[in-house]
């Protein structure tokens, strides 16, 4: 368990010990298809997603995302969280095979009390055993539809059929709980967290060096648009360091910090001081979430 003091918290000897534990029940851990298809429909979909935000930007966006993506400058400040605010959204970018999602989970599964993923909407019927409001909320592709309209998806995407979709209600509910919300997100929903109000903490995930991936992935399998859990082959590792550089030349600019995936158990250290960070010590943030500027 972690400790959490004053909103603020800091990694101990027994934090480090559940992250040994998590990381070898983890590997244990023989997810059911099921399981899998849950965490990867909303990864999966994805890859062909979009971003509500950018799209509905006014020309002199206060959110200062559209015009940062275009531009080499941005006026940044100094910003600490208070400890009454909500807490920053945590959301974790890299090339998909990196191992994102097996680190926001491993996150959550340490500290529960903690760190919560926010529920997605799909458009997809209910499974017998889920439960709306936990897996996902589901609702109608019309209602989905609108809320598109609406702007209320900081990203959303189709996968088979149906839609799936993170909106920012359910992202500020879990901040609203003083949780800290942990998110993946694709490279186009940088814009729609980079907000006065969520101000995204975006931690890169990076490949190690070509011989290290093949080497830590060796027991480890892949889910692709076709095949679920398949051992990892020598083209996902060239897809996966080709995905990072285009991921590295086009979006570094907003990267607050980078954890290279080698071991896992190091990166769950390394994910857990750089959440720490975000939350209790002063960051460079864009100028106009503290200032917003008037439109
Ligand atoms: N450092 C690591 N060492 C060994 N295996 C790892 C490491 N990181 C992730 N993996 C494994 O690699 C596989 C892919 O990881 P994960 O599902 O998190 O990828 P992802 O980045 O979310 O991509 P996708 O979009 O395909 O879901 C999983 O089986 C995961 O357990």
């Amino acid at each position: 368990m972690l400790m959490c003091c004053n909103d603020s918290f800091s990694p101990t000897e027994e934090d480090m010990m559940a992250i040994d534990d998590t990381c070898v029940e983890a590997d244990e851990d023989d997810f059911s298809t099921d399981l899998v298809g849950f965490r990867r429909s909303m990864r999966l979909c994805r890859r062909r997603s979009h971003s509500a935000a950018h799209p509905s930007c006014p020309p002199r966006c206060p959110n200062s995302c559209c015009s940062a993506l275009g531009s080499p400058y941005e006026e940044v400040v100094r910003y600490q969280r208070h400890p009454q605010d909500a807490h920053r959204l945590i959301t974790l970018l890299g090339p998909s095979g990196v191992g994102v999602n097996e680190l926001r989970r491993r996150l959550i599964e340490i500290n529960p009390k903690i760190f919560q993923g926010a529920v997605p909407h799909t458009s997809r019927a209910p499974r017998e055993y889920e439960e709306s409001g936990r897996e996902y909320h589901f609702i109608s592709r019309e209602i989905f539809d609108n809320m598109i309209q609406n702007n209320r998806f900081l990203e959303y995407g189709e996968y088979k059929g149906s839609l799936y979709g993170t909106s920012v209600e359910s992202v500020r509910e879990v901040l609203n709980s003083g949780k800290i919300c942990v998110m993946d997100i694709e490279p186009n929903a940088v814009p729609a967290v980079r907000t006065h109000e969520l101000k995204a903490y975006i931690i890169y995930v990076k490949p190690p060096p070509h011989e290290r991936l093949k080497e830590t992935r060796r027991g480890a399998h892949i889910t692709t648009n076709y095949y679920v859990n398949r051992p990892f082959k020598d083209e996902d590792f060239q897809e996966i360091e080709e995905s990072a550089r285009k991921i590295e030349s086009q979006f570094c600019q907003f990267f607050d910090h980078v954890i290279v995936n080698d071991e896992l158990q190091d990166s769950c250290v390394q994910m857990l001081t750089a959440v720490r960070k975000a939350q209790d010590e002063p960051q460079w943030v864009p100028a106009s979430w503290i200032r917003p500027t008037s439109t």
